[in-house]
């Protein structure tokens, strides 16, 4: 049998980049298979959730943040320190800019964060290149690399890669690229793992997404959802089981929580139709999705509240 040079590389990476920068679509596309919950509404990925790649010669655990922001408010502040605190923990980095969009101030923000961690590779990921022509691709590749060397002083990132999550266009270039800057390490989780989040995480992200589906932009940053309890039904037969899942969301207003219910409570109706198929996906079982919806007044700018509701 002959031996290959290269050892088998295992570690954590974290993709960063402002709101709707494309970082869970390529986590999705990355690990194939949807972990992360997507959403055409910035700053949905509230939880760090993790997708693992799996490869005969490495093993990525991604690491999907929240969007990188200036903090105007303490939720705000909260998510910059867990950022920060999660890029303490990753051995690379994946900075993800869009090409289809010109290097604004958040991008700069972001960069300038990086640049403060010295230690760890940064790749930037141009995202989204299905999006452009080659000509303004080519201008996109030109700026992120200026943007590099004016954080990083001169030296710019440790690799520029092109890609599109959506017609998968260089996706496992980036996967190259990514374990090629793992430490050689033994793979760190059994193949076949997906995520490693606990379920209630991802049935609250089911609920928050379809909570948000066709929703004003405020609304992302009011809303928290909270998974009471998932329970088996008492009673059934064995081959019949039941889930209870009891959740509820948290809105900062009656204005909001008219939105979320609709009138009637037809809108809210919808939600739980379109979360219990998601969270059915899931589990592998029928579910009984209870939903309320309360309010809690300036939870964003409530340490106590923040903590009930688990930020
Ligand atoms: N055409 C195209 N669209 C993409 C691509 N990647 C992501 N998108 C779209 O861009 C939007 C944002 O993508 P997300 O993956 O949710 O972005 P994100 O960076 O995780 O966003 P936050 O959770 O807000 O931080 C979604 O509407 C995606 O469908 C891509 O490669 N090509």
């Amino acid at each position: 049998m002959s031996r290959t040079e290269t050892p088998f590389r295992a570690g954590f990476v974290s993709l960063v980049g402002r709101p709707n920068a494309g970082k869970s679509t390529l986590t999705n596309a990355l690990v194939g298979q949807k972990v992360a919950i997507t959403s055409s509404r910035p700053q949905t990925t509230r939880h760090t959730i993790r997708g693992i790649v799996h490869r005969t010669d490495g093993q990525l655990i991604l690491v999907d943040t929240p969007g990188l922001h200036r903090p105007r408010t303490l939720l705000g502040q909260r998510l910059n320190d867990l950022v920060t605190e999660t890029l303490g923990e990753v051995d690379a980095i994946g900075f993800c800019l869009p090409a289809d969009e010109k290097i604004g101030p958040g991008d700069r923000f972001i960069a300038e964060k990086l640049a403060g961690l010295r230690r760890r590779p940064v790749y930037a990921l141009v995202t989204k290149t299905d999006r452009v022509g080659r000509e303004a691709l080519a201008a996109a590749l030109v700026a992120v690399d200026g943007l590099g060397r004016e954080a990083l002083g001169g030296e710019s990132w440790a690799g520029i890669v092109p890609v599109s999550a959506v017609d998968g266009f260089q996706v496992s270039t980036v996967s190259d690229v990514l374990i090629a800057a793992m430490p050689p390490s033994p793979p760190l989780y059994p193949d076949g793992e997906l995520t490693d989040e606990p379920e209630a995480v991802m049935v609250a992200e089911l609920v928050r997404e379809a909570a948000l589906e066709g929703v004003r932009d405020e609304l992302p940053h009011s809303l928290a959802v909270v998974v009471d309890e998932i329970v088996p039904r008492e009673d059934r037969p064995a081959d019949r089981p039941l889930l209870d899942v009891r959740v509820h969301l948290f809105v900062e207003r009656s204005s909001q929580k008219a939105i979320i219910i609709g009138r009637g409570g037809s809108r809210l109706r919808e939600v739980g139709t379109s979360a219990r198929k998601g969270i059915e996906a899931l589990l592998g079982t029928p579910v009984y999705l209870d939903l309320h919806v309360k309010i809690a007044k300036d939870w964003q700018r409530d340490p106590k509240q923040l903590a009930r509701l688990g930020f």
